[in-house]
């Protein structure tokens, strides 16, 4: 692999593109001359870097790149007309398989990554599987690339891709919506917005470090407040008897399941 290749992305305007697109020039990983990205209605987001190169159509971006990664939705794929035999092909998309993106691409050697909306703030968590035919260097400038958003880590079977956009990719919403419930809740107490939704916020992002940098799972952090015999244990029972957990697990088994399945 050259050591400073041209990468293009298709869809890098877009919501996910543009967050890695930005990510991978504030990292110094790519020179703003050495990315391409295609253009969108809804906006340009490289103001900052007038040297990245702007193109309107994946035909003409597919000229430039040596490295091509795609971030369109899964239903815009079919639409595409893709020749990239000789190339690495990196793919952000849910729902579309490597056997689908080597038919579509004629390329052996390909990525499937899939970050979160958290990359805008560097704070993606991104799975990837990489097909053997990607060499070992290939995989480590992966891995340093999508690093440039948040912790990611190479999984070793497609069918964790798979799950994981449910888990992860899908992620971030799923505290959003425990977040909003918390914050309406709040605020059918009088709380105002501004404070609910400070509180709220704080709070989630502060259980999640407290996780992190002690190293306590979980499940060890809600045994002890069951333990604990205060307000805490009597909300987390009553939120239990609710069914929490089987709500949960079932809104997983419906991404999971929307997951496995090209929308053609
Ligand atoms: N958003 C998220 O949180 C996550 C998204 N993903 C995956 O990332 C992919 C992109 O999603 P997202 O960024 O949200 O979607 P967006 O709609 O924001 O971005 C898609 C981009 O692709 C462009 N595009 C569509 N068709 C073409 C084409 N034929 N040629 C060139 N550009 C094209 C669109 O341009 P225009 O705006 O002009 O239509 C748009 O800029 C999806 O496959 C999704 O599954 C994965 C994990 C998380
Ligand atoms: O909701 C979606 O389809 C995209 C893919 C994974 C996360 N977001």
């Amino acid at each position: 692999m050259k050591q400073l290749p041209t990468l293009g992305i298709i869809g890098g305007n877009g919501w996910l593109g543009s967050a890695l697109g930005r990510s991978v020039l504030t990292h110094g990983l790519v020179a703003p001359d050495q990315l391409v990205v295609t253009t969108s209605r809804s906006g340009h987001h490289y103001q900052a870097w007038p040297e990245v190169t702007c193109v309107d159509s994946a035909d003409a971006l597919v000229e430039l790149a040596d490295v091509v990664i795609v971030s369109v939705r899964p239903e815009q794929f079919d639409t595409l007309s893709l020749s990239l035999e000789m190339r690495l092909v990196i793919s952000l998309m849910a729902k579309v398989p490597i056997s689908t993106l080597a038919r579509a691409t004629g390329s052996e050697r390909i990525v499937r990554a899939m970050p979160n909306a958290a990359a805008a703030v560097g704070h993606s968590y991104t799975p990837w599987y990489a097909t053997p035919e990607v060499a070992s260097d290939e995989r480590g400038w992966v891995h340093r690339l999508l690093s440039t958003c948040g912790p990611s880590d190479e999984v070793k079977e497609e069918a964790q891709i798979e799950y994981l956009t449910a888990l992860t990719g899908s992620g971030p919403a799923f505290p959003a919506l425990l977040a909003d419930a918390l914050i309406s809740h709040a605020m059918t107490q009088g709380v105002s917005e501004l404070v609910a939704r400070r509180g709220v916020l704080h709070t989630l992002s502060g259980a999640s470090q407290l996780m992190l940098e002690e190293n306590t799972s979980p499940a060890q952090l809600v045994e002890r407040f069951l333990d604990y015999g205060g307000t805490t244990t009597e909300g987390l029972n009553a939120m239990l008897d609710s069914g929490f957990r089987q709500a949960v697990h079932q809104g997983l088994d419906a991404a999971h399941e929307a997951a496995r399945h090209t929308p053609y």
